[in-house]
């Protein structure tokens, strides 16, 4: 028999999305074996800084690609929203499931939405997409740190720290916590991060097995639609130090973008939306990206690296 060994983060929703990723698997080649390696990484053991401090999302792969490299593993499992816009040479996403919801969540015990929040609430994020787009819609709000996991986050919340939170409505649905979405803050009055809400399977390039394995998983229009997203994202050096948000949505064979650059400082955000066809998408992402920096997108991306 065939075995499969999928490397995951151990936080509640990796190793959810990986038992899903294993089932789906299953499901699509009967008589193979698929097993878990969980594992840790830096940017699950650092909570006490920010992730653009520490150096970015990719810490959250770097483990798992060791193990991949080291042959202790076959492929990992990542959201993709949190999967760098440049991959590591040498390996591959043979596989983007169907995504679920993009939208992010508004999350509070006392208040119904970000209408409610009384003058200078406190809220708890440390996404800079977030936090630009709600110093955009309330420059009042009272914009605080908020590390760690799902569960995690959701607790400090429940503690009082915090008036309200926002988090993704994907990962809350998917631990069993979608009672808790007081509202959807969804597009295109509110942007997610580029491809938010849809999971990718990452492999070594050269392993053509399992690359064959994994693309059976692999959903067409939501590819289409997040490579327009981080073709977009790419464009514009996008990283967790610069506020970016991207959605595309597949009609037909008619692509569309919507783009958003924040500065994280003082609640400035240019938006832009383009059209394109559904079998071209980077160019749409490069579009975007371009009528971005027409509209002076580069002054926020400059102002997050100095
Ligand atoms: N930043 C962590 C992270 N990475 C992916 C998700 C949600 C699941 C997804 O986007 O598929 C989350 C939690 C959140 O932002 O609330």
């Amino acid at each position: 028999m065939k075995t499969l060994r999928i490397a995951t983060r151990k936080s509640p929703l990796a190793l959810w999305q990986t038992e899903h990723v294993a089932a789906a698997l299953r499901a699509a080649h009967p008589g193979l074996d698929v097993t878990l390696v969980p594992m840790s990484t830096r940017g699950d053991e650092v909570l006490d800084r920010s992730l653009a401090a520490i150096g970015g999302k990719g810490l959250f792969l770097k483990e798992l690609e060791l193990a991949m490299l080291r042959g202790e593993a076959d492929c990992a499992v990542h959201s993709l929203k949190d999967v760098p816009m440049e991959l590591e040479p040498g390996f591959a996403l043979p596989a983007i499931l169907a995504r679920a919801d993009y939208a992010d969540a508004f999350v509070s015990n006392r208040y119904a939405g970000i209408a409610d929040l009384p003058h200078g609430a406190r809220v708890g994020t440390s996404s800079l997409r977030r936090q630009a787009q709600l110093r955009a819609l309330r420059p009042d709000l009272q914009l605080v740190d908020l590390r760690g996991n799902v569960n995690t986050r959701l607790g400090k919340l429940d503690a009082g720290e915090y008036d309200a939170i926002v988090l993704a409505c994907a990962g809350l649905e998917r631990l069993g916590f979608g009672e808790r979405i007081r509202a959807r803050m969804a597009a295109p009055n509110w942007l997610p991060a580029p491809a938010q809400g849809a999971i990718a399977i990452e492999c070594r390039d050269d392993d053509i097995a399992t690359r064959e394995l994994c693309a059976a998983l692999d959903d067409a229009g939501t590819r289409t639609c997040v490579e327009a997203e981080r073709a977009m994202n790419r464009a514009l050096h996008g990283s967790c130090h610069v506020p970016v948000a991207a959605f595309a949505r597949l009609d037909g064979e008619h692509l569309h973008l919507e783009g958003l650059v924040g500065s994280a400082q003082d609640g400035r955000v240019v938006r832009s939306a383009g059209e394109g066809r559904g079998d071209a998408p980077e160019c749409l992402g490069l579009q975007v990206a371009q009528a971005l920096l027409d509209l002076g997108a580069g002054d926020f991306i400059a102002a997050s690296h100095a």
